[in-house]
């Protein structure tokens, strides 16, 4: 694993990870094949509503954020209840589930890891998303940019999960924020980009920082990249969920940066104003 660490860890490249260049290889090639369909095929998928199983639909914050992007997205949940065979479109229909175990065995190790360097025991990250994760498997397509000067792939942002994992093409146009510069996330052809998100900025007390990244428009393309998302589920009913710093690693001198947020709260600040550039946990400092 490497790390881009000195302002906290934000933001890694996983190279043996173990998963065969072929699954990734047909992983962009299905979710390409997804997008280039007639849009007649692609119509069935299309929804506005982010509670659907399986989702195309081009900015999620159209009606929030202040520009659009230029991408078009397909979404879909798969941990806990993944769609059935043929509610997924054919073309990627197979390697979206072959996907989505090794991804799920990724992050196990991923979340061992994470909490082994935050001197917690291998398994705490683990039991503390039990039950409740929500793993969402997010493919974007960039089509090329005739004037890329006048817009961006994808505005700058922070996730708002714990960690997302990034597969992406050879394309280019992935920066991360780095000691106030946006630094080019070269592709690494076989190796997977693991980013750091809010909800484990939050609960590590900022030991991990969540990294503000952004994608550039281009001429070349399409881009492909197929992020995974690991959160937790909206929650439903009355019952609030919260989260805050991990009680093992606050002390006197290491005292709590942000309060115990209601999870809900977070994510309904998060959606409401959309990718604006703006961190999403700063209303929750304190
Ligand atoms: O396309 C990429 O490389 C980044 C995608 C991304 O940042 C996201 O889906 O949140
Ligand atoms: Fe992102």
């Amino acid at each position: 694993m490497r790390s881009d660490a000195s302002e906290g860890w934000g933001f890694f490249q996983v190279i043996n990870h173990g998963i065969p260049s072929s699954v990734l290889e047909e992983t962009i090639d299905g979710i390409r094949q997804f997008h280039e369909q007639d849009t007649g095929v692609k119509k069935r998928f299309y929804t506005r509503d982010l509670r659907s199983k399986v989702i195309y639909m081009s900015n999620f914050d159209l009606y929030e954020a202040p520009a659009a992007n230029w991408r078009d997205t397909f979404v879909c949940g798969v941990v806990p209840n993944p769609p059935d065979p043929e509610e997924l479109p054919g073309v990627c229909r197979d390697i979206i589930r072959e996907y989505s175990m090794q991804m799920k065995s990724l992050g196990i190790t991923l979340f061992e890891l994470i909490s082994e360097a935050l001197g917690l025991k291998r398994g705490y990250l683990k039991e503390l998303v039990e039950d409740e994760e929500r793993i969402l498997l997010v493919g974007h397509y960039y089509p090329p940019c005739p004037e890329p000067e006048l817009t961006l792939g994808s505005t700058s942002h922070q996730d708002d999960d714990f960690l997302t994992i990034l597969l992406q093409d050879q394309i280019g146009g992935l920066q991360v924020l780095h000691q106030n510069h946006w630094v080019d996330v070269v592709p690494d052809r076989g190796g997977l980009i693991v980013n750091v998100g809010d909800l484990l900025q939050l609960i590590s007390n900022d030991k991990f920082i969540s990294v503000q990244h952004r994608v550039l428009a281009k001429r070349e393309g399409p881009r492909i990249s197929v992020a995974c998302f690991f959160k937790l589920q909206y929650p439903k009913g009355d019952a609030p969920r919260h989260l805050g710093p991990i009680q093992e690693l606050i002390s006197e001198g290491n005292p709590p940066v942000y309060r115990h947020i209601n999870v809900k709260e977070y994510f309904d600040h998060f959606y409401g104003k959309g990718l604006d550039g703006n961190p999403a946990l700063t209303p929750f400092r304190l």
